[in-house]
């Protein structure tokens, strides 16, 4: 049965993150509401991984904390949120093997498991691929999967990290569409890029990350038209900024 209560908002609360002496992101404050696509936009290095390593709790803050839900703590323990990775990591077994174990792995129970993996493939027209190895499947039909796997688990929010750095332009687009399904079914979407043109085509808001600070906070429309500060605005221009 689905929960009812929302795990969201998300807010980071002056979240920062330290490694080898040195600061790689720096008092993070911002919130996520329910709806919509953020996008966690900054060059290369500018701390848009570890922000979402921080939010999916893959790695704990080094000081201030991600808080959820509306009412704080009555959420502890219910985690309804997902993570898709640059690179997918499948398993050496077949597409719909690979839904099941995410399944099992989250606590799913086993009657429902193989039912939930077929309706996630058929959800994404992956049907036609779920007996095939996975790991043998090309890079965009692997992050199609791993998006599927991902959406199997019902999250309420979905973090997505650069899914299509690795892919074509035709490629790119299914996975875009996918995200646009997912938005349109209420799955909140937070997502790491670089690429200003993708953010620019599926983005409802834009946080600016560079050297780990969190430089703007817009919603996208305006981000791209009227940036606030010199560094969003040398990155649109297209001039290197590190
Ligand atoms: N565990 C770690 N220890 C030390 N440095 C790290 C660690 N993790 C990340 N970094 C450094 O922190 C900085 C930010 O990394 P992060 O992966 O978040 O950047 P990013 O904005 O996602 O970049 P990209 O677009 O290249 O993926 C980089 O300089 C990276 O080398």
């Amino acid at each position: 049965m689905r929960e009812t209560t929302s795990i969201l908002p998300l807010s980071a609360e002056d979240l920062s993150f330290e490694a080898g002496g040195k600061l790689l992101v720096s008092q993070l404050r911002f919130a996520i509401q329910r709806g919509g696509l953020t996008a966690l936009l900054g060059p290369n290095g500018s701390g848009k991984s570890l922000t979402l390593r921080l939010c999916h709790g893959l790695i704990r803050p080094s000081a201030g904390r991600v808080a959820w839900g509306a009412e704080k703590g009555v959420l502890a323990g219910v985690k309804r949120h997902a993570m898709v990775f640059q690179k997918p990591v499948m398993l050496r077994r077949s597409a719909r093997a690979n839904i099941v174990h995410a399944l099992a792995a989250a606590g799913v129970a086993r009657a429902e498991r193989q039912e939930r993996a077929v309706a996630a493939l058929a959800r994404f027209g992956l049907d036609a691929l779920s007996e095939n190895p996975a790991r043998l499947l090309s890079g965009g039909e692997q992050q199609r999967l791993a998006i599927a796997r991902a959406w199997s688990l019902r999250p309420e929010l979905l973090f997505l990290d650069e899914p299509c750095s690795q892919l074509d332009p035709g490629a790119t687009r299914q996975i875009e569409e996918m995200l646009a399904a997912l938005k349109a079914e209420g799955v909140t979407l937070v997502m790491a890029t670089h690429d200003m043109a993708q953010a620019r085509r599926i983005a409802d808001r834009v946080l600016f990350l560079h050297r780990g600070r969190l430089v703007e906070d817009s919603p996208a429309a305006s981000f791209f038209t009227a940036p606030a500060s010199a560094e969003a605005r040398a990155f649109i221009a297209g001039e290197l900024l590190w």
